[in-house]
């Protein structure tokens, strides 16, 4: 089932075009990342999806309806984002039982567990809390709301290293039972490489990749071997980087190698290697910004 349609979407702020001509479709059931660098217009999506602001222009569907002011469509969505404001004077139970009245497959042993887990002070008042249980808490709501269509928008900030393998170890055996559609916005793309199964990437507004995480394994690929050798076997193809070192080349390849070309790279002393998904957003997004 399609969750999430965008067609031609596209919001300026003044001169500024912060989504450029978008399209895509989220389907139930995946784990996107959501990607790309500082304003690339992330945020600006993630809103426009959750009905916070409206498009200037192109079409938008979520569960088949527009989203803004609806109230139906929405109540289908959780956005767990670092800034969230809490009302004054609330303490963190408060929060949990607001939270267990607006979602309605609200878990609340699941919301309990994680509270332990993230050791949360439940009577603390929120604007006493850190950076980090902040975070948690945001975190804890956007797991136990089991909306079927979660959104993180870079949930991290002030989380430590073992509260973050927390996060996603508690995500992904909470969607291994209870599946549903969750979109990550995320700087720590290593992080969470494992985790995602399909990777939408921003940059500069316009969608630059819309791909299986699985197929972009071999999507982008080094070639690192001999300068005329290299030149020979990526000859016509689309290289994202290039760099020398003496007379060996390494560049970074866009586009599948079949198994012919693989041997004639090994008779030519070529090495060939996937990058991570880390190097590959770095370098499909420097070739725009080089392509300026
Ligand atoms: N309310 C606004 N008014 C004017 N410009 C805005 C507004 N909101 C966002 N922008 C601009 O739109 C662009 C996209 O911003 P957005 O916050 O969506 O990026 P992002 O990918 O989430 O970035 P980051 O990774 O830094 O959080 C940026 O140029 C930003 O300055």
């Amino acid at each position: 089932m399609t969750v999430v349609t965008a067609s031609g979407l596209t919001k300026r702020y003044g001169d500024v075009t912060a989504l450029d001509d978008v399209s895509f479709t989220l389907t139930e059931n995946v784990i996107y990342g959501l990607l790309g660098r500082n304003g690339a217009g992330k945020t600006t999506l993630m809103q426009l999806i959750t009905g916070q602001n409206s498009a200037t222009s192109g079409e938008l569907r979520l569960f088949g309806e527009h989203p803004y002011e609806n109230e139906r469509a929405l109540q289908q969505v959780v956005f767990v984002k670092e800034s969230q404001k809490y009302p004054q004077a609330y303490k963190v139970w408060h929060v949990l039982s607001l939270a267990s009245h607006l979602f309605p497959n609200w878990d609340k042993d699941f919301a309990e567990s994680l509270v332990d887990d993230f050791k949360l002070p439940r009577k603390r008042d929120v604007r006493k809390l850190s950076r980090g249980m902040l975070s948690a808490l945001g975190v804890t709501v956007g797991l136990a709301a089991r909306a079927p269509l979660t959104f993180f928008d870079e949930p991290y900030l002030g989380l430590d290293a073992v509260a973050r393998q927390l996060f996603y170890d508690r995500l992904l055996a909470d969607y291994a039972e209870h599946p549903r559609t969750v979109v990550l916005s995320t700087h720590l793309i290593d992080e969470v490489a494992d985790l995602i199964e399909h990777v939408l990437l921003l940059d500069g507004g316009k969608l630059v990749l819309d791909a299986d995480t699985e197929e972009l394994r071999g999507e982008v690929m080094d070639a690192t071997g001999p300068a005329g050798a290299i030149d020979e076997l990526v000859t016509g193809r689309d290289v994202l980087h290039r760099q020398q070192l003496g007379g060996t080349v390494r560049v970074t390849v866009r586009g599948a190698f079949d198994n012919a070309e693989r041997l004639r790279a090994k008779k030519l002393g070529i090495d060939l290697e996937p990058v991570s998904l880390q190097q590959a957003v770095v370098r499909l997004t420097m070739e725009r910004t080089a392509a300026r």
